[in-house]
């Protein structure tokens, strides 16, 4: 089916191709004769194996997607940790800088503040409106670790979406890829000729909230059986509308509470075989942040329940954590914080700013380092040496997206902690052979997150997304390794069981969303999890 959707900047000519129907079988001849599925399959992996540039992978899949989206899900599937690298992070964070460059067709929702005051017409622009249920909305204004890309963050929406498809079965129809053009503060994209979005700098934020509020309204009224993720909002502003809106819509913030809650699993697994190896209780952890943006304080945030599962008050669990910005130690009486650091402030240290990372290192003893910070390279061979030293099994968590953003490399992980380090990071790094065995690294990435999360929401039905549907995301994740998974030390269970896992945390989410009062779809209540898990299955949409 073709539909014509005329986004704001165009003239008009342009369609918008609706994913996928099964393809019409076409008439005898308009194929080749000895045209076969399988062999077709092995042809498409060939083809897209023999790009040689990842960004010219992605535009093949891209096009694969469009053209054939049964063969493009059902190769995601069967090549999962093949294909995230490509349609996700890291190479979809150079598809968003060059979005505007390679840009063939339209895709997804464009809304711009020009539309303010009228964008319920835009909503309805949008050809399957009955069948919506999850949309990643972006402003793009912080992309990955990449900063400001303005209307180019739309691949990234479309990214998530794809990995809503493949890995927890919702149907493609029902996506809404959104970018919001409120302008960029990037001057670069303001000068390139080719650049997509508006030519102007970003509103103001009492702007962007009256806009927000309108956007989030119209959406509720055009898409009522929508759930929202908000993806890669600069921090201010995530936090913002996360609270504004929370209560109030089916919303949660991904790099928030997506991020926290595959971090709090990771985390929870790690800290096992740490204390194991310490004989330290699992109370006693310290966890450095080095990074205090969304990402940082959220992950945070979302550890707490670490702690106070354990058994400590919220006092008490928040003494385990520590904050680093860019001045150093974050700290009451260091001056004037954001909002988003002042609970985290260490009310216990009053001595002069502690700036360089190793000082912090020394003063806070940490047994858990993690890197939400963007600043590649940051975890040096000596700050790893150091938490080497002070642990026998070291916890380090590089967090920061894209891979060239990452805090230190796998590589360097091991070989500074001489193998004994508990590594995930956010973006996909190689197994390294070590001592004869093999060392897998985590993927503490929000993806394994965000489609069972989904899931669960939207089979829920739910009015809002509580916490504790986060927190029941992470446990379930945290509790899907395998025997086999936790030999081989993982942190994370292998990205091709993901539909398994989403069907998991979509269960647990929904028990929780039941228990939190938040479920509109309550004929689920009465359901053993054994019937629920067999419902949540079949609601997956397969190729
Ligand atoms: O997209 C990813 O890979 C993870 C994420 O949300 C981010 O880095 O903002
Ligand atoms: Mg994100």
């Amino acid at each position: 089916m073709t539909i014509v959707l005329t986004p704001y900047w165009s003239n008009g000519v342009q369609k918008l191709k609706m994913a996928p129907q099964p393809p019409p079988k076409p008439a005898h001849g308009l194929t080749p004769p000895t045209l076969d599925e399988e062999v077709h399959a092995v042809r498409c992996m060939k083809q897209f194996r023999g790009k040689e540039k990842d960004i010219e992978k992605y535009i093949y899949l891209s096009m694969l997607k469009e053209q054939d989206p049964h063969m493009f899900y059902r190769l995601c599937l069967n090549h999962m940790s093949e294909f995230t690298p490509i349609i996700y992070t890291p190479t979809v964070g150079q598809a968003c800088q060059e979005y505007s460059h390679n840009y063939r067709r339209p895709e997804g929702l464009f809304v711009s503040i020009k539309d303010k005051g009228k964008i319920r017409s835009v909503l309805r622009s949008w050809p399957k409106m009955d069948d919506a249920r999850i949309s990643v909305v972006t402003d793009g204004s912080r992309i990955l670790g990449l900063g400001d890309l303005g209307i180019n963050g739309m691949p990234i929406s479309i990214g998530k979406l794809s990995l809503y498809i493949a890995g927890a079965g919702i149907r493609p129809h029902s996506t809404i890829p959104i970018t919001l053009d409120l302008g960029t503060n990037t001057q670069k994209y303001l000068d390139d000729p080719l650049y997509l979005g508006m030519r102007q700098r970003r509103v103001p934020t009492d702007v962007m909230t009256e806009f927000m509020d309108e956007f989030m309204h119209e959406m509720s009224v055009a898409f009522p059986k929508l759930l929202v993720q908000f993806e890669d909002f600069s921090t201010d502003h995530a936090f913002l509308y996360l609270e504004r809106f929370r209560n109030k819509y089916p919303v949660f913030n991904d790099d928030i509470q997506g991020t926290g809650a595959v971090v709090l699993s990771g985390f929870i697994n790690a800290a096992r075989i740490a204390s194991a190896a310490s004989g330290e209780p699992l109370s006693s952890h310290r966890i450095l942040f080095f990074g205090a943006g969304s990402a940082g304080v959220g992950v945070a945030m979302q550890l707490m329940s670490f702690f106070t599962l354990e058994g400590l008050t919220e006092d008490q669990a928040r003494e385990c954590i520590w904050l680093v910005d860019s001045q150093g130690l974050v700290y009451e009486g260091r001056g004037p914080l954001a909002e988003h650091k002042e609970y985290f402030a260490r009310r216990d240290y009053r001595g002069p700013p502690i700036k360089d990372l190793l000082d912090v290192l020394d003063y806070v003893k940490p047994t858990a380092l993690m890197g939400l910070s963007t600043v590649s390279g940051a975890f040096s061979r000596a700050a790893i040496e150091t938490m080497a030293a002070l642990n026998p099994r070291p916890i380090i968590f590089p967090l920061s997206n894209p891979v060239k953003l990452s805090e230190c490399t796998f590589d360097d992980a091991v070989k500074y902690t001489n193998g004994t380090v508990l590594f995930a990071s956010g973006s996909p790094f190689p197994e390294i052979p070590w001592q004869g065995r093999t060392l897998f690294p985590g993927q503490g990435n929000n993806m394994y997150i965000f489609p069972g999360l989904g899931l669960g929401s939207i089979l829920a039905r739910c009015s809002a997304v509580s916490d504790s549907m986060v927190e029941a995301s992470s446990l379930g994740l945290a509790n899907s390794l395998t025997e086999d998974e936790t030999a081989a030390g993982l942190l994370y269970p292998q990205i091709e069981r993901i539909r398994e896992i989403s069907a998991d945390i979509a269960l647990q989410v929904i028990r929780a969303a039941q228990e939190a009062g938040v479920d509109r779809h309550t004929e689920l209540r009465a359901m053993s999890d054994a019937e629920l898990l067999a419902f949540v299955n079949s609601k997956m949409w397969n190729p």
